[in-house]
């Protein structure tokens, strides 16, 4: 990981009790992110980071926040958006290990979780509130003064994943967060992502408001030529679109990964549990991640992987972004995604904080032209895989591929699976017809 070398965290300016805490982490010397926001963050300034998946950005900016807030420990302090629910309890408990010596008092904000709960934490004025702006804006809405009303004194509001954040899909959300928190000349903003798009600058360039200057005073982006990790392998497998699940099955087994920790992204729900069953019956010790799943089944999924219980994590783009796992050496695209951005946030579950890691694709007919387009986003061509290429191989791994695929097939429709959210689906599709 790119490291400032002259600097230390006592010399950025954090609090003596933090950087002794982040030593005892053994997270000692800052990256070039951390370097280049801590002390502008400390000055009061608003705040762009732009820097690559795995390089520091968490500690770039909960690093200020937490000394500020040791010197002035006032309730509802900070308030960290997030776009999943997983990221949020991960940047969760960074936040309170990073705090513990201090009593901080750290609150989860995300769906699928009691909302009673919820409210009864923000009673307790928490210091630090991390949440998902769908579930935030519903303590908003539907919440008294008493659980809500401290955010109205907030000093600092973070968008982590901002560009995401910043899409139409939050837009509503986000607008009734932010309208519950003081003006933004009255609190700092901190906007941080590997991928800076247009809508995060224009941001920068906002006009000024009731007489005050732009908010964003300071804005770092990575100029590298590469928007991906040096220690990031990317390598793409021309695959036949109906023996795809036999080449997953091989690849995983192959003699470099059959032990490799490993990520396969998908682009739909549904494929996520077909191959999760499908590979449970080939004894793959497996996991997946997608919204068609309960909550807490979520967590638990997540847990396992982390615990490396599961080798194997078959993820939606739920699991794209921040998610830090250091385990992980292997991130598969199953699928391509539409948008090279999400390729970057993929791949970046790997090759993180300086260790080396593989992404490999694989590509059908259908994807030449999107992986032309993530080629040019990352200004990097991938090679081509030699770890499945021998076809006698796969046809032998085909049979069994197919049966244990056909099994799952078989429970999933005797278990209606995906009948209720695609119910779900259709009443918000009329309901937003409506609406129109
Ligand atoms: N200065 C440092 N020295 C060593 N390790 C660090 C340092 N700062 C952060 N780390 C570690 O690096 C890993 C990645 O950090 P983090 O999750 O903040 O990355 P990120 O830039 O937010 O990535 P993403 O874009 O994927 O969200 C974490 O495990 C974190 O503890």
């Amino acid at each position: 990981m790119s490291t400032s070398k002259q600097e230390t965290f006592k010399s950025l300016g954090l609090s003596k009790w933090l950087y002794e805490s982040l030593s005892a982490m053994k997270i000692t010397q800052p990256t070039a992110i951390q370097s280049a926001c801590i002390p502008e963050i400390l000055k009061g300034r608003d705040c762009i980071g732009g820097a690559k998946t795995g390089s520091g950005k968490t500690i770039a900016f909960a690093g200020p926040m937490l000394t500020k807030w040791s010197e002035d420990p006032c309730g509802m302090f900070g308030v960290v958006l997030t776009p999943t629910r997983e990221l949020a309890m991960q940047i969760a408990e960074q936040f309170t290990a990073l705090g513990s010596s201090m009593n901080i008092r750290v609150a989860i904000v995300v769906g699928g979780q009691s909302i009673v709960e919820q409210a009864i934490q923000l009673q307790n004025k928490p210091h630090f509130i991390i949440a998902t702006p769908g579930r935030l804006a519903h303590h908003i809405m539907n919440s008294g003064e008493d659980t809500v009303g401290g955010l109205k004194r907030t000093k600092f509001l973070v968008l982590d994943e901002a560009d995401s954040l910043l899409t139409d899909s939050f837009a509503g959300d986000l607008a009734t967060c932010i309208g519950a928190l003081p003006p933004k000349h009255k609190r700092q903003t901190l906007l941080f992502t590997a991928t800076i798009t247009d809508q995060v600058r224009t941001l920068e360039n906002a006009p000024a408001q009731d007489g005050k200057p732009s908010v964003f005073t300071y804005q770092v982006e990575s100029v590298d030529k590469v928007a991906i990790p040096s220690t990031l392998k990317t390598e793409y497998i021309l695959v036949p679109e109906h023996v795809k699940e036999a080449y997953l099955y091989q690849l995983l087994t192959c003699e470099t990964y059959k032990d490799s920790s490993a990520i396969i992204f998908v682009n739909r729900a549904m494929t996520a549990e077909v191959l999760r069953r499908t590979l449970y019956h080939l004894d793959v010790r497996v996991a997946s991640l997608h919204s068609y799943m309960p909550q807490q089944e979520r967590t638990n999924s997540l847990h396992r992987f982390r615990a490396n219980a599961a080798r194997v994590l078959v993820a939606t783009d739920v699991a794209a972004r921040g998610l830090d796992i250091p385990i992980v050496e292997l991130v598969i695209n199953y699928d391509i995604p539409s948008d090279p951005d999400t390729f970057i946030h993929r791949a970046g579950r790997t090759a993180r904080a300086g260790r080396s890691g593989d992404a490999i694709s694989f590509v059908t007919q259908r994807d030449v032209s999107r992986i032309e387009a993530i080629e040019e986003r990352i200004n990097k061509k991938m090679d081509e895989s030699d770890k499945v290429h021998d076809t006698a191989v796969i046809r032998k791994a085909l049979t069994k591929v197919t049966k244990a695929k056909r099994e799952s097939l078989m429970a999933m429709e005797k278990e209606n699976f995906g009948e209720r959210q695609r119910i779900q689906r259709q009443k918000n599709m009329a309901s937003k017809r409506h609406r129109e």
